[in-house]
């Protein structure tokens, strides 16, 4: 019997080849034995080779679900990722402070790994000023970490001065992913204005569909349960560096991840 069962909302959009959004979300949740939910915000068509098409969940009906999971069944945790536009990211703000929401973590999806933009233009500022400073951790990769920074990030210190300007700007720690830089895959933690690095070597496989939905989620999971934040990022750049060595090869573009290999 699982009496203690720690429970998860993701806030995200389905992906119909199940390597990201709400179906890697769910894979991470249930690899960690945390009990998943899900708050869809759009469908999309999407495979391994792009995103083919977006239906965008009406803002009342995602607040419909919003208020079915929170009145029923208290998340411990709650991660964010492709929230579309602004009309979306202001009802989730609203209520994840009506329900006192904690353990937040968001990432800010605005394009997907094949390139296809998933967030309307008019969306980025709701995004800044709403959705952010509700974080209790945000984790841009780098593509998006120069758009709220408003740096070019080549190497590991602009990571630093990037990571230093969003957190100050959100008031929230900033875990700015090192997945798109050329010689090493570390990931940077700007917390209080202290500065830790979770490295690992870089591994070389192409299929990286989905890695920042599964880390965000593996963070969310390990917070809802109990562990501090520097823990929950440790484990779970741990969890993704498993699931990319892997090596599991789907589809004709850059591949979804292997959540089974860990689940004995
Ligand atoms: N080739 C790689 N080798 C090792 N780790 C990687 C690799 N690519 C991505 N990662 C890790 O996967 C996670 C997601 O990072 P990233 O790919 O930057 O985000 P996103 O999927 O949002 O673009 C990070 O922890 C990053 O360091
Ligand atoms: C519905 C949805 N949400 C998010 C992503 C980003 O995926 P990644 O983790 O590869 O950045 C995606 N491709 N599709």
């Amino acid at each position: 019997m699982s009496k203690n069962m720690k429970t998860v909302l993701t806030i995200a959009g389905s992906d119909s080849s199940g390597g990201a959004g709400i179906q890697a979300d769910l894979k991470t949740m249930m690899a960690h034995k945390v009990y998943g939910m899900s708050v869809i915000t759009a469908l999309t068509a999407q495979n391994t080779t792009g995103v083919a098409g977006i239906m965008e969940v009406t803002p009342e009906f995602v607040a419909q679900q919003l208020d079915c999971v929170f009145q029923d069944i208290r998340p411990d945790a709650v991660k964010i990722g492709m929230v579309s536009n602004a009309e979306i990211i202001k009802v989730i703000t609203e209520k994840l402070v009506e329900y006192k929401a904690e353990n937040i973590v968001v990432d800010p999806v605005m394009v997907a790994t094949s390139g296809s933009s998933l967030m309307q233009d008019d969306a980025s500022q709701a995004l800044r000023t709403l959705l952010l400073p509700l974080a209790d951790v945000i984790t841009p990769n780098v593509p998006e970490g120069e758009v709220l920074s408003g740096l070019k990030i080549e190497t590991k210190a602009d990571m630093l001065e990037a990571a230093d300007r969003i957190a100050s700007a959100a008031g929230t720690s900033v875990l700015l992913k090192g997945g798109h830089l050329k010689d090493s895959a570390d990931d940077l933690l700007f917390m209080d204005g202290k500065v830790s690095w979770f490295e690992s070597e870089r591994i070389e496989n192409p299929n990286t569909h989905g890695t920042g939905c599964t880390l965000s989620s593996a963070i969310a999971a390990n917070l809802a349960l109990g562990h501090g934040l520097e823990e929950s990022i440790s484990k779970a750049k741990a969890y993704i560096t498993g699931a990319l060595h892997d090596g599991m090869d789907l589809g004709k573009g850059s591949g979804p991840l292997n959540h089974a290999y860990r689940i004995n």
